[in-house]
């Protein structure tokens, strides 16, 4: 066991592509944790859809053995969280494992909406923050003011800040002395009180079944423990205890303040909780650590199989999916147009489009995803309240008194030559603005906007009406009535259940007219006349007309050449593939997504 007086644990908290990952590899490389020959980029980010998108989902962590300047060796645990605003909770919890932080912010660009977000929930859980410039290597890096932004902005000293280049390795000695001088040791723990450890994350290993990451506050872990969940109540034994190096190394325990993981035969990632109390099933610890709480899906939609005959296998996909990720949820749905599907749920859209990617991609599975949908409340007359997770389900509207949404509180912080569109794009959105400073030349505007207006395209459209400049981060507030109805299209007179949304009263018109126009192009044209419609209970409150066509592929090729007429054929029934048929009209798959999108 190590002394606490020889451990640091701490995270490393960055807006995306300040070079987060890049310093982890760093110190990794730096203190021999693993040989050349096994350095491969971005070591710890092991999916590859994230190491792709660059996005980390699960938290990692890593245990550096460093040799200070004094002579001694240090235990340092790195935990590495998920960047991004889904998966808020997940962040909160991890950070709570550690003691420090290492701020990093690109000397080229300054600090941005997650850079404050991140550290303040680091400040939030009590770190000891060292500031880190980096990307000093660069012509444009200026780190004199981006010192300046981060006392003015975050309110920390940034005196003593790191200037490194994590891609050259400049500054990464001091960054392990700073490490070891200024971030503290684990503030309390004690090897004789009965077990008390944070489970910080888990993944599942084909070969080992669910992997939980824990760090252990009081007593020890060791192999052949029976250990309990406090809040699930699952008990099991001990049949592995590790550390990352980053590859897994078996050890004989872990005492206080260290990180490691355990595997115990849990089937599933779904019997562990992130921020849940493991302790002895026998004369175990009273009170479990605070503040735990579940993290919840809040963005719902629809999955369905362009092919009816992947249902089975989709249902696999989604089992092995869910195995790995307990905040994504599925029950199944049937839809009268889409047939057999499942009705999913995410921490956010960030999330939906990670799951949606790997069935496709890992399971080779064609879909059709259906409108985002937030959980509205649904008053009835008779004082009930229901949630609404798909507009399909929406109750008689008669019995309904009234209905809240979902709100949440956006921080967006953007140069101020594109303050105005974003002021706009929030407007439209029917956001409320609550504050409005400045950090040097940008602003920071701060809305209140509804979350169901958020989760379909908002994050595209920023990005483009201010050319990639915006950074954006939220957080959810509360429910709010308002005057919300469901809008359900007609595709030749046949309602499109997958199409239908809810919307703001006085915006339905407006959106419902976008919905017909995108529509019209986006459906081919079939041999006869196709109406689409918007409709507001019976009411119909736009309309376009798609003309008939009659388009026969094989007329140009007459006669002879047979097999360039079974190409043709060919070619067409694989176009086809991806469209589904509802009543007597083929609508392509693209269409359920691209008709949302709102082009303001
Ligand atoms: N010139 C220069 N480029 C760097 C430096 N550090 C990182 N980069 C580059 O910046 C980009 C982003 O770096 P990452 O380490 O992936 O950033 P990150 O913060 O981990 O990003 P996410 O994992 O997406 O959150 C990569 O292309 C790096 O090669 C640096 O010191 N100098």
């Amino acid at each position: 066991m190590t002394e606490l007086s020889h451990i640091r644990n701490f995270s490393i908290v960055a807006h995306i592509d300040h070079g987060k990952s890049t310093l982890a590899d760093r110190l990794i490389q730096s203190t021999n944790t693993v040989s050349e020959r096994e350095m491969k980029e971005q070591l710890l980010d092991s999916m590859d859809i994230e190491r792709e998108r660059g996005i980390t989902i699960k938290a990692n962590t890593v245990r550096i053995e460093y040799k200070a300047e004094n002579g001694e060796v240090y235990i340092l645990n790195l935990i590495d969280t998920p960047g991004h605003v889904d998966f808020a909770y997940e962040v909160s919890r991890s950070m709570r494992a550690v003691e420090g932080s290492l701020l990093v912010v690109d000397a080229t660009q300054g600090v941005e909406a997650q850079t404050l977000a991140n550290v303040y929930t680091a400040i939030d859980a009590d770190h000891e923050i060292v500031p880190v410039l980096n990307k000093i290597d660069l012509p444009a890096s200026e780190p004199d003011r981006v010192k300046e932004q981060i006392e003015d902005v975050i309110g920390i000293d940034a005196s003593e800040a790191l200037e490194i280049s994590a891609k050259t390795g400049v500054g990464i000695p001091a960054v392990l002395e700073a490490i070891v001088k200024r971030l503290p040791p684990p503030h309390e723990g004690d090897a004789t009180k009965p077990l008390k450890a944070m489970l910080v994350d888990s993944k599942y290993d084909p070969y080992l079944g669910v992997v939980v990451i824990v760090r252990v506050i009081d007593g020890v872990l060791k192999k052949g423990q029976s250990i309990k969940m406090m809040k699930t109540g699952g008990t099991y034994d001990i049949d592995r205890i590790g550390v990352y190096r980053p590859a897994m190394q078996e050890v004989k325990e872990l005492g206080p303040g260290e990180i490691g993981y355990i595997t115990a035969q849990i089937k599933q990632v779904s019997d562990t909780r992130v921020g849940d109390t493991i302790t002895t099933e026998k004369k175990g610890c009273e009170t479990p650590l605070p503040g735990f709480k579940p993290s919840i899906p809040v963005v719902f939609c629809g999955l369905f199989p362009v092919d009816a005959n992947d249902f089975e296998d989709m249902r696999d996909a989604m089992e092995k999916l869910a195995l790995n990720d307990a905040s994504f949820t599925f029950e199944m749905e049937t839809s009268a147009a889409l047939g057999f599907g499942f009705r999913c749920g995410f921490l956010g859209l960030l999330h939906l489009e990670v799951v949606r990617d790997r069935l496709e991609r890992e399971y080779d599975i064609d879909l059709i995803t259906t409108a985002p949908s937030v959980i509205y409340h649904v008053y009835t007359k008779d004082g009930e309240m229901q949630e609404l997770h798909n507009p399909a389900d929406m109750p008689d509207p008669s019995t309904i008194d009234h209905i809240e949404e979902p709100r949440i509180k956006a921080s967006i912080l953007v140069p101020d030559d594109y303050l105005g569109d974003v002021l706009k794009l929030c407007q439209d959105r029917r956001g409320l603005q609550l504050d409005l400073t400045y950090v040097g030349s940008r602003a920071m505007v701060v809305y209140d906007l509804p979350l169901n207006e958020v989760v379909f395209d908002f994050y595209d459209r920023l990005k483009s009406v201010t050319k990639g400049y915006a950074s954006f981060d939220y957080q959810m507030i509360g429910y709010r009535e308002d005057n919300l109805v469901k809008m359900q299209v007609l595709v030749n007179d046949e309602p499109v259940d997958a199409l239908s949304t809810m919307v703001h009263r006085d915006r339905a018109e407006t959106r419902g007219r976008a919905m017909c126009e995108k529509l019209k192009d986006l459906i081919p044209r079939h041999m006869f006349k196709i109406p689409i419609q918007a409709a507001i209970g019976g009411k119909v409150i736009a309309r376009e007309t798609l003309s008939a066509l009659r388009k026969d592929v094989t007329a140009k090729c007459y006669g002879g050449d047979a097999t360039r007429k079974k190409k043709l054929l060919e070619k067409q029934k694989a176009g086809k593939k991806k469209m589904r048929q509802f009543g007597k009209v083929d609508i392509p798959q693209e269409a359920f997504i691209s008709a949302l999108k709102m082009d303001g």
